[in-house]
């Protein structure tokens, strides 16, 4: 995740080591750097970190300089630091009108107690807790090829003691992005119960997504706590969502039409990415609008965060499919249960439905691929599973296996690639293989898709929902913009929108997590 970039520095390398720094880098970046105590004591070469450059996403480091690890710092917080409207506007604090301490009016510092359960700026939460001793430690993200230790603090989230907005005159609104997810009602109706804890009386929902800001007849929803009060007993999204959408510049011509002073924005990665560039225009234009999203897909593939709202009740759903799966296959002669999962770029809720059911034989992800014929292939290991158990269950994610297809070459509204189906392709494949064989197969194919994730959400995720939405008001309300508010190391956090939309996360098969998903499945290597 860190993005460390190794590179050689001309001068001081020799070709062969700059052969073998090259190779070093590419083991390093795939997570199979090979042990390098050892290269050392077979003499091949003098110690490559003489070459070794560290390179972070906006300064580059050289780890000969005895001050590189204060420079990364220097580096980190920069890049961590929050974008706020007062680094364009001189903006004066006021005391916060969101109180803890009931039957209370706060007018001023003299009427705040010692204690305030308020969160100082300066709180941080440190991201990253492992010390990895060698960057082949499983699932080790190191900083440079020793694994030195180096501090990477991000920024607490939580309600502060003073705001920049003044809440009787603050329009704030609200808008869903992307596909469905779990939990967009409670994130909704969480915002607007603290805005109005706050004191906000304007709040609306921009309806069906970015499309809500330019669509003709799309009109925006006035919300309060009375409307939004049960909205989460239901899945899905009470204002809408969509695909696809408008240019940036007419969303901020939409956003000063409607004098937005809050907008709190619930998507994925490209949501993200669009309210970025919201907030990067509004900067331009010198708008006073605090734009604050929330991170929000079933795939869980958003970099830097434990996990997204919306993926622990995606992956309890999944479950169920492959529990159906399961009883299908247990209860036929030779059965195979097959059950796609969803996650269009990351195999997250493939490999956490398959560890959390125990039912899975076989769990294919994006991330690690695979072969189905031949002697190490996928339809070797389910006749060898047909022999010693009867019956066996597979789990698929959608985008897992698109090498063995053909490309769609198509796109959705938002220019997302649409995958192949990779769950109707091994369905047919299966079958064919066992007639050849002459092996008979039951197969039974279960694809619960939209089912996992337009259910409404489960405990944990409901808890999530609050306290992200709690945050994305209180950053707002901080005078923060261009933010996601999420959960890492198990708290809660800000973070700067660029540094989460850089590439998808994607699940790490050099992680313990995915070796403990193989030690469940109990399958082998597929190539
Ligand atoms: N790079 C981008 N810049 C600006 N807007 C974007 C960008 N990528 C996507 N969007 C907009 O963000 C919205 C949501 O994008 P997308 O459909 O990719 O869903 P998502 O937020 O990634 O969520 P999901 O996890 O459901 O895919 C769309 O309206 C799309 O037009
Ligand atoms: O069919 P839709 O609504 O475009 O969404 C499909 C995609 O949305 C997700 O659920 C979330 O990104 C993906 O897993 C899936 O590929
Ligand atoms: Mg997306």
């Amino acid at each position: 995740m860190m993005a460390a970039v190794l590179k050689t520095s001309g001068s001081f390398c020799s070709t062969q080591q700059q052969h073998f720094q090259q190779s070093r880098r590419d083991q390093f970046l795939h997570g199979s750097y090979s042990n390098f105590k050892h290269c050392k004591s077979k003499k091949i070469i003098k110690p490559a970190p003489l070459c070794a450059r560290v390179t972070s996403s906006k300064v580059e480091l050289d780890v000969k300089d005895p001050y590189w690890k204060q420079k990364f710092q220097e580096d980190w917080e920069s890049r961590f630091d929050l974008p706020s409207i007062t680094d364009i506007y001189d903006l004066k604090p006021r005391p916060t009108t969101f109180s803890l301490k009931k039957n209370r009016t706060l007018t001023g510092d003299e009427n705040v107690d010692m204690w305030n359960g308020y969160v100082n700026n300066d709180d941080r939460a440190l991201l990253k807790v492992i010390k990895y001793s060698s960057p082949t430690s499983a699932g080790a993200e190191c900083v440079d090829l020793d694994c030195s230790w180096v501090e990477q603090w991000v920024h607490r989230a939580g309600p502060r003691k003073e705001i920049y907005y003044e809440p009787e005159e603050v329009k704030a609104a609200i808008v869903t992005c992307g596909g469905l997810c779990p939990g967009l009602n409670d994130v909704i109706r969480q915002i607007v119960f603290t805005l109005e804890t706050y004191g906000v009386k304007n709040i609306v929902g921009i309806p069906f997504g970015y499309r809500g800001f330019f669509e003709k007849g799309l009109k925006e929803m006035p919300l309060s706590r009375g409307l939004v009060e049960n909205i989460n007993l239901n899945g899905g999204s009470f204002l809408g969502v969509s695909r696809g959408g408008a240019k940036t510049s007419e969303i901020v011509d939409s956003i000063q039409a409607r004098r937005i002073d809050m907008l709190f924005v619930l998507g994925g990665n490209g949501t993200h990415a669009g309210a970025n560039a919201i907030h990067e225009e509004c900067r331009k234009r010198k708008l006073k609008v605090s734009v604050v999203a929330v991170p929000k897909t079933i795939d869980n593939d958003i970099l830097l965060m434990d996990k997204t709202f919306g993926f622990d009740t995606a992956v309890e759903e999944a479950q169920r499919a492959i529990n159906s799966a399961y009883i299908e296959a247990r209860s036929a002669y030779h059965g195979i249960g097959l059950v796609k999962l969803m996650g269009r770029s990351s195999g997250f809720i493939a490999m956490h439905a398959s560890l959390s059911s125990g039912q899975v034989d076989v769990c294919l992800i994006p991330e690690v691929p695979f072969t189905l014929d031949g002697e190490f292939g996928v339809l070797r290991q389910l006749e060898h599973l047909l022999k010693s158990k009867g019956f066996c269950v597979v789990c698929v994610a959608e985008a897992a296996g698109q090498d063995l297809l053909q490309e769609s070459g198509a796109t959705d509204a938002s220019g997302n690639v649409i995958l192949s189906d990779i769950g109707v392709h091994m369905q047919q494949k299966i079958k064919m293989h066992f007639k050849d064989i002459g092996v008979p197969a039951d197969v039974k194919y279960i694809d619960p898709t939209y089912m996992v994730r337009a259910c409404r959400a489960n405990a944990s995720d409901a808890i999530l929902c609050t306290v992200l939405g709690q945050n994305a008001v209180h950053g707002a309300f901080a005078g923060f913009s261009g933010i996601t508010s999420c959960i890492c190391n198990t708290h809660y956090v800000y973070l700067p929108i660029t540094e989460v939309i850089t590439a998808p996360k994607r699940v790490n098969p050099n992680s313990r997590m995915w070796h403990r998903c193989l030690t469940s499945t109990g399958q082998p290597d597929f190539h």
